[in-house]
């Protein structure tokens, strides 16, 4: 089928798919590396399949989750109000909410941006601009005006008052993304907590955009008066349920990080260094770890495509055991109240020994991407883990950026998940700035004990070895548990 034989709408579907596209570079040579896309794809894609189905789930425990489902974006308009910074700014900021959305599952129809000293109190954009917004609507059939930017519950009913669709704003959009991709028990609660939070103040706005909605073609504004009084009730019902449930639900996720906090300990008692890979959305954080590891992580041309902690066991060259962690993507205006609910990828990178910090290369602005992960950083008390930049994509980043990356960055490497290179020079990097076991010893163990040795080889640092004729000679850097262990094979003579 050629592209103008497509209907009309489709054809601006893929225009504005396009624009979206820019922002995250087309994955060329996907079939090399087919390989990568195990078990895990599957199921992301049958999530993805899920959410298609028209209908309430019979999961759907109460109203306000069906409330919240609802809310379900499908094709979209976006709008930008664009306060400081240049023109090229408020463009990137506006291709990445349409990345946003798409990854939320939306149709992005178009977007416009709305130059402004600060948002309107009232409408965000104004009252002018919105009339402008409900004639884009009405042209492209859009069902959803997605914002950029935390909106007031009273500055999405003016809007939607206005635009007569859903208005939803960056931060809602973030949550329902969460919401699709988290997988373990502890986020999905995690996210749910979040939906809840965000949702109690707003939810009278929902409500009343939603049962207009529902009322049917013509009747808006009539009924309002009659149905006022139950609605009020219902609501209140709502806020009590919800609070309840919240509480109910941060009991929950407290036990849950007792478990998660155990195998933590366990890592830790071992003695196991850990590097945590963090970053930017989209970076190739979960493509390094593969590159790394050899592990099969999702890796999708999508934001948030990791939302829960993946920890995998690595080697360094020269033998040395650690662990090493995925973790979920930073974004720009994180919504605070996530940064919050997400502290537990995040406590496995304020915990590491060393936070591998990938920045996408070729991005446009890759500066700014690691300016706002490092607030977030800052943010989880990880101010003072060493931290490696690897600038990622280096085999289509251009060479300015490069240069001008590796200059201002004490610590940094070129780096190409896709095709190894500098991956090498990265794995040794990794080693050197790996913490050292604290206790150095000479060894002679009988080759009775060869687990020992091998203990030895993975969790601490071979420095010499030498096979004697009573058994193995070593000479290593230790953690002091296995430090005792080898005490009885230490010579007392020696030094
Ligand atoms: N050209 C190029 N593309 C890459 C490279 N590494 C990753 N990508 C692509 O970038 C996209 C994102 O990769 P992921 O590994 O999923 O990124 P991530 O940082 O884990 O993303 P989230 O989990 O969504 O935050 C995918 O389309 C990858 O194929 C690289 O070295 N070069
Ligand atoms: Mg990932």
């Amino acid at each position: 089928m050629t592209f103008s034989s497509l209907p009309q709408d489709t054809q601006r579907h893929i225009t504005a798919n396009r624009r979206a596209d820019a922002l995250m570079d087309e994955d060329v040579a996907w079939d090399e590396f087919s390989e990568d896309r195990d078990g895990e794809q599957f199921e992301r894609e049958e999530r993805a399949a899920l959410r298609r189905v028209a209908g309430l789930s019979t999961e759907l425990e109460d109203v306000t989750e069906v409330e919240y489902r609802q809310l379900r974006l499908e094709r979209v308009v976006l709008v930008g109000v664009w306060t400081s910074g240049t023109a090229q700014d408020a463009e990137n900021s506006l291709a990445e909410l349409a990345a946003l959305a798409e990854t939320a599952g939306a149709q992005v129809l178009d977007g416009v941006i709305q130059r402004r000293d600060r948002p309107d109190p009232a409408t965000y954009i104004g009252s002018g601009k919105a009339k402008e917004l409900r004639d884009l609507v009405v042209e492209t059939a859009a069902d959803t005006v997605v914002c950029d930017g935390e909106l007031s519950p009273g500055q999405l009913i003016h809007l939607e008052d206005v635009v007569k669709v859903k208005v939803v704003d960056r931060t809602a959009l973030i949550l329902d993304i969460f919401a699709q991709h988290a997988k373990s028990r502890e986020g999905k609660a995690q996210v749910s907590l979040a939906q809840m939070q965000y949702m109690l103040p707003r939810l009278r706005g929902w409500g009343q955009s939603l049962s207009r909605q529902m009322g049917g073609g013509g009747s808006s504004g009539g009924g309002g008066m009659a149905t006022r009084g139950p609605g009020e009730t219902k609501i209140e019902t709502d806020r009590r349920r919800i609070r309840e449930k919240m509480a109910k639900m941060r009991r929950e996720i407290a036990q849950m990080k007792v478990g998660r906090d155990v195998k933590r300990q366990e890592r830790h008692r071992n003695e196991v260094p850990s590097v945590a890979i963090a970053g930017y959305t989209n970076a190739g954080k979960s493509s390094l770890l593969n590159r790394l590891t050899g592990a099969g992580v999702l890796v999708e041309n999508a934001l948030f495509a990791t939302l829960d902690p993946t920890v995998r066991r690595a080697e360094t060259p020269g033998g040395r055991a650690y662990t090493l962690a995925d973790t979920v993507g930073f974004v720009r205006h994180l919504p605070h109240h996530l940064v919050e609910a997400f502290r537990s990828t995040m406590e496995e990178v304020g915990d590491a020994d060393l936070i591998l910090h990938v920045v996408d290369g070729s991005h446009p602005t890759p500066e700014e991407q690691l300016a706002a992960v490092r607030e977030v950083i800052n943010d989880v008390g990880a101010r003072d883990v060493p931290e490696i930049v690897v600038i990622n994509k280096a085999d289509v980043a251009d060479e300015v950026t490069l240069q001008r990356l590796m200059r201002a960055e004490r610590r940094a490497i070129p780096v190409s998940a896709h095709t190894g290179l500098g991956i090498d020079e990265l794995l040794a990097l990794i080693e050197d700035e790996l913490p050292h076991p604290s206790v150095e010893l000479e060894a002679l163990v009988p080759y009775t004990e060869g687990a020992l040795v091998s203990r030895v080889h993975e969790e601490g640092e071979v420095l010499a070895e030498e096979h004697t004729g009573e058994g193995t000679l070593l000479k290593a850097r230790v953690h002091p548990e296995l430090g005792a262990l080898l005490e009885p094979f230490v010579p007392a003579t020696r030094a």
